[in-house]
């Protein structure tokens, strides 16, 4: 069993804030962060890189036998590598994105990701790291004293996402977030709260409210943890 005390757990569905939501409050409570969104879509850019499909499992076991992977804690430091190469931005490219979900089925690899991700944390001088992505509350961290799923309804995601991507087209945006939450929600449930899991919807509310509203969830949990 993993030493989960560290942990700051957040899962969610695509475009529900996990990021941009944890990043901030890394930052305000010197917390560390981490996306392991992140490492999934490296390692789906690194098959693509290596002329190969995320279809192909064997060929992502293939390029996950040598996927020498960076990234640091930091949230103001969010560079990706791949060996040399800066990975920070091609992995956010739609064509990434399309494909991620094909890595992510493949079980070896979570496995070999969620050590990983363990292991980052375990090994930080961070007080606490903020890590998030599917299933961080139910299968990384089950036992982290703060796990939250943060959510909003499908229509308001897609918009948010649209809004990110100026010159994309919305609805094509939208039915590429949808059918990647459909392809992930096969493989993890993130979108109904385990037992124990506190659930913040920031359908109606602006950003500076959902901080404000994990903020609060992450201070109840903490004092309940420490017993006071
Ligand atoms: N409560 C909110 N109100 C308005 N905009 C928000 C809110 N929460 C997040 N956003 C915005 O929504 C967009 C999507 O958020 P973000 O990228 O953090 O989602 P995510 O859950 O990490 O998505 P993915 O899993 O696809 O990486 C960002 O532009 C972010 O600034
Ligand atoms: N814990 C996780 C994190 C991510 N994935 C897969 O990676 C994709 C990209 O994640 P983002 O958070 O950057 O959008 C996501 O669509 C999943 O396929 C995962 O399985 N588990």
């Amino acid at each position: 069993m993993t030493d989960a005390s560290k942990f700051i757990a957040i899962d969610g569905p695509a475009g529900s804030g996990k990021s941009s939501v944890s990043k901030e409050i890394a930052r305000r409570e010197g917390y560390g962060y981490l996306d392991t969104g992140a490492a999934y879509r490296a390692l789906a850019w690194h098959v693509l890189d290596r002329g190969d499909d995320t279809a192909d499992a064997d060929a992502v076991r293939a390029a996950a036998s040598a996927f020498p992977f960076s990234q640091g804690l930091d949230p103001d430091d969010r560079i990706v590598r791949v060996g040399d190469v800066d990975v920070t931005a091609a992995i956010r490219e739609p064509r990434v994105s399309n494909a991620v979900s094909g890595v992510a089925r493949v079980p070896e690899i979570r496995v070999q990701v969620n050590e990983m991700f363990r292991r980052i944390v375990a090994e930080s001088e961070y007080p606490a790291v903020i890590v998030e992505g599917r299933d961080i509350t139910t299968v990384v961290a089950p036992d982290a004293p703060v796990r939250i799923l943060l959510t909003a309804a499908p229509e308001v995601r897609a918009a948010r996402r649209a809004g990110e991507l100026a010159g994309e087209n919305a609805a094509v945006v939208a039915e590429a977030l949808h059918k990647r939450d459909a392809s992930d929600s096969t493989v993890v449930d993130f979108l109904n709260a385990a037992e124990g899991v506190d659930v913040v919807d920031s359908t109606e509310l602006d950003f500076a409210q959902t901080i404000d509203a994990v903020l609060t969830v992450i201070a109840q949990r903490r004092d309940a943890d420490r017993g006071a």
